[in-house]
């Protein structure tokens, strides 16, 4: 399903930080946004997984497919999310992590679910490791098995490989394409890389200084 952002504008009671924003991302196709820094990109990955500030007021609508998602709170938006910093778990081996992130269901059923994960991203062989001991690109990995776990009808990506040297950035922005259009589901990558662009069409760069006084 296609996610549709219709974005009048996101303000707080001072400044408007982003106006204007319609964009439509098809199923399996990876969307970047550039833009210098403050140009609210953040802001418009947290009005789509609804983690905006409530300081920051909302005019505008966000659907997948059919489904209206902006007035849902977060965990019912079903969007995954992939960070810079990838929030593993130390205490837990890198299958526990995923466990984790499938709190229900029959812990068979987890595990399997799980292992397939690890799988996809080639990580199966590190199930037992503590992450603490993985590298940089293997962490990463692990973090993209479990943001794609939940099976999330859309994924956010902010900047999840800017700590990886060239060669694995590369890798791992050929995973998530990969996986997106395999799993056919809208893809937004927040980034400053522009090898991270596949197609100029699917390119939004936030340029107007958004800090703008109401
Ligand atoms: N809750 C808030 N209250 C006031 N200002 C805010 C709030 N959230 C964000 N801003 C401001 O909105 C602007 C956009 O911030 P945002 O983090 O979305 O930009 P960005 O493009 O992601 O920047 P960077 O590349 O530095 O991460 C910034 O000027 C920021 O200070």
């Amino acid at each position: 399903m296609a996610l549709q952002l219709h974005i009048h504008r996101l303000a707080t009671p001072r400044h408007t930080l982003l106006a204007h924003i319609d964009l439509v991302v098809a199923p399996g196709v990876v969307h970047t946004v550039m833009g210098p820094s403050g140009s609210g990109k953040s802001s418009l990955l947290a009005a789509v997984c609804g983690t905006l500030d409530p300081a920051v007021q909302f005019e505008g609508s966000i659907t997948l497919g059919d489904t209206r998602v902006d007035t849902l709170p977060t965990q019912a938006r079903r969007i995954g999310m992939l960070f810079q910093d990838d929030l593993l778990f130390a205490h837990m081996t890198v299958l526990e992590n995923l466990l984790f992130a499938l709190p229900s269901g029959p812990r068979a059923n987890r595990k399997t679910q799980a292992q397939q994960a690890l799988v996809d991203v080639e990580m199966d062989a590190y199930a037992e490791a503590n992450p603490a001991t993985l590298s940089g690109g293997q962490r990463a990995r692990v973090a993209l098995a479990r943001a794609l776990l939940a099976q999330p009808r859309a994924l956010l990506l902010d900047e999840p490989f800017s700590k990886l040297d060239a060669n694995l950035r590369a890798r791992m922005r050929a995973l998530v394409f990969g996986l997106v259009a395999q799993r056919q589901i809208p893809a937004l990558l927040v980034t400053h890389d522009t090898a991270d662009i596949a197609h100029l069409d699917h390119l939004t760069h936030l340029t107007h200084a958004v800090t703008q006084p109401v």
